[in-house]
């Protein structure tokens, strides 16, 4: 089993508007509500791959009472932690370009903290690995990714933005997956070697269609796409992270790993909503991602 964490876990909704104009009334053509959240996009393509999953993380409110009735409804095994606050909504436009408006989300108190730590440490004893992603609610550490890698006692993949991710490292853990920008921002001097000085196992960075930088024990990969793929990239992180915990669980060797992470990702973007990918599009750009 492949635990993930969401602990600012979401209703995304993403309205399709045609030809958005930014200065005007808009008419939403298609809209799609969903539990999400990246740890729960993760658990939804590891699903889609025939993997056995659970979603931790923290839910509250009716906001949270319908990502847990998404979640069910979809079959997708969880065991959220319960707060008072009311979960947020994330909103994703996707016109001619894509915006995405993320909530906050709520504020969680020590208790509901403490309560959650105690779940973690019980469902990551049944896991082969785990996956802590997006961003933290108020009221939770900077320095919680590193605290749960440093404690899941399973190889552990981070992917966090802001002081999460620089605090990362800190927790051992076997992945830190940034994208280009998120690192650059983090880490402003150093970057991917800086976060492997500091203790992360690996570091995969996302560079969107220019593919993939790694720096695994196995040497520095580079993962180059072949074409472009049209569509939404919101939750291509995700499916690629995705691909990342697979190999980590199954000890798929770098090269190939990277192939079917970066061929995730890219299916991810042809597909209209943040946790699903494009079968026939995984299918015909993983054998051309050149690995070098
Ligand atoms: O936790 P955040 O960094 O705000 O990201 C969450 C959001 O990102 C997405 O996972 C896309 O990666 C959306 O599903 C949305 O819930």
């Amino acid at each position: 089993m492949i635990l993930t964490v969401t602990l600012n876990a979401a209703l995304d909704v993403t309205y399709q508007v045609p030809d958005a104009d930014w200065d005007g009334v808009n008419r939403v053509s298609a809209v799609h509500r969903r539990a999400g959240g990246k740890g729960v996009n993760v658990a939804r393509v590891l699903a889609a791959l025939g993997r056995e999953v659970v979603v931790a993380g923290l839910v509250g409110g009716p906001t949270g009472q319908a990502v847990q009735a998404d979640l069910d409804a979809a079959g997708l095994p969880s065991a959220l932690t319960p707060i008072s606050g009311d979960s947020r909504t994330t909103l994703v436009i996707h016109s001619t370009t894509t915006a995405l408006f993320n909530e906050p989300g709520p504020v969680v108190t020590a208790d509901e903290l403490d309560r959650f730590v105690a779940d973690f440490a019980r469902l990551a004893k049944g896991a082969e690995a785990v996956v802590i992603s997006g961003s933290l609610p108020r009221g939770v550490p900077a320095d919680f990714y590193a605290t749960l890698a440093a404690m899941a006692g399973v190889p552990a993949i981070v992917d966090a933005d802001g002081e999460p991710l620089r605090h990362a490292p800190k927790g051992r853990p076997a992945i830190v997956k940034p994208n280009k920008e998120e690192l650059a921002r983090a880490f402003p001097g150093g970057g991917a070697e800086e976060l492997m000085a500091q203790g992360a196992g690996a570091v995969v960075v996302s560079m969107g269609e220019e593919g993939l930088h790694a720096i695994t024990p196995s040497g520095v990969f580079r993962a180059r796409m072949p074409y472009r793929v049209e569509g939404n990239p919101t939750g291509a992180g995700d499916a690629l992270v995705a691909g990342l915990a697979l190999g980590l669980a199954e000890g798929t060797p770098w090269p190939e790993r990277l192939r079917r992470a970066a061929a995730l990702g890219a299916a991810a973007v042809a597909a209209p909503v943040a946790g699903d990918f494009d079968r026939d599009v995984f299918d015909a750009i993983h054998p051309q991602i050149v690995i070098a």
